[in-house]
């Protein structure tokens, strides 16, 4: 049981070249980091994955059921670049709405959201105006929205993106601890920081992938006399120069 997008095209607007063509892909269990250059289409792909935006042809799934249902947007969760805070509401009063959106009954989305902010670490900002949080608070946030509807599937597009190197680890040590129950896929060009803690690397380049396959099948690209701790920068840097 996974989420599958099954031979799909995506262009934006009609007369504009598809930036996915006819694209499969299954998503494995565990961590999965996608890479990719800029307009590769990682984005586009997670937001497909998403149900925010619908493939032209081919159709995307989980477990059978069609993107558009009610289950699988309770599935499925989604966090995009930039989150927008609502600064009027404090951090549990915006999980608990993004899990009423998500289906909930009102009092199970109020009553579960302080568990999944403790999930996060953020238990002391629980009462704190959205719109006063960091970026990277509100990135954890955007994890408890997930984990409030028992999501089993999280789309991060390039959640570590302008964190400094301590939020980078605490937010590692997130995904560590919940990769076990959701399956977790998350773009980044954070190449070095996140690839050796993946179970899964795929590499999306111009609509293609060019990989696909577990860390060490990525790390298997690495040329010889890499220096230590370079090794996953030279494994993504052969795979697009031959790509
Ligand atoms: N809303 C949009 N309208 C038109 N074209 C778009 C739109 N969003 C993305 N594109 C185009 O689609 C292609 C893929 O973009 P996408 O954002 O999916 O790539 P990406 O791999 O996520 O890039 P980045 O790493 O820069 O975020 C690019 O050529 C981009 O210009």
């Amino acid at each position: 049981m996974t989420l599958v997008l099954d031979s799909c095209t995506f262009a934006y607007g009609r007369r504009r070249a598809a930036v996915l063509k006819d694209f499969t892909y299954r998503l494995p269990d565990g961590l999965t980091i996608l890479l990719g250059p800029n307009g590769a289409g990682k984005s586009t792909m997670l937001q497909l994955a998403a149900a925010v935006t619908t493939p032209q042809r081919g159709t995307v799934t989980w477990d059978g059921r069609d993107a558009k249902s009610k289950d699988y947007r309770r599935t499925v969760a989604w966090m995009p670049q930039n989150i927008t805070p609502l600064p009027s509401l404090t951090a549990r009063e915006y999980v608990a709405y993004v899990g009423w959106l998500k289906g909930m009954s009102k009092g199970d989305a109020w009553a579960n959201a302080p568990r999944a902010l403790a999930r996060v670490e953020m238990t002391e900002h629980a009462d704190t105006r959205t719109g006063r949080l960091s970026g990277g608070q509100l990135r954890r946030v955007g994890v408890a929205c997930a984990l409030v509807h028992d999501a089993r599937v999280l789309l991060l597009d390039e959640p570590t993106a302008g964190m400094d190197p301590r939020q980078r680890r605490v937010f590692r040590d997130l995904l560590a601890s919940v990769k076990g129950e959701v399956r977790v896929l998350l773009s980044t060009h954070d190449v070095t920081d996140l690839a050796e803690e993946a179970d899964h690397v795929s590499v999306l380049v111009g609509g293609r992938l060019v990989q696909s396959g577990s860390t060490s099948e990525f790390l298997a690209h690495t040329p010889p006399g890499t220096a230590q701790g370079r090794a996953a920068e030279g494994a993504y840097t052969t795979l697009l120069e031959s790509a």
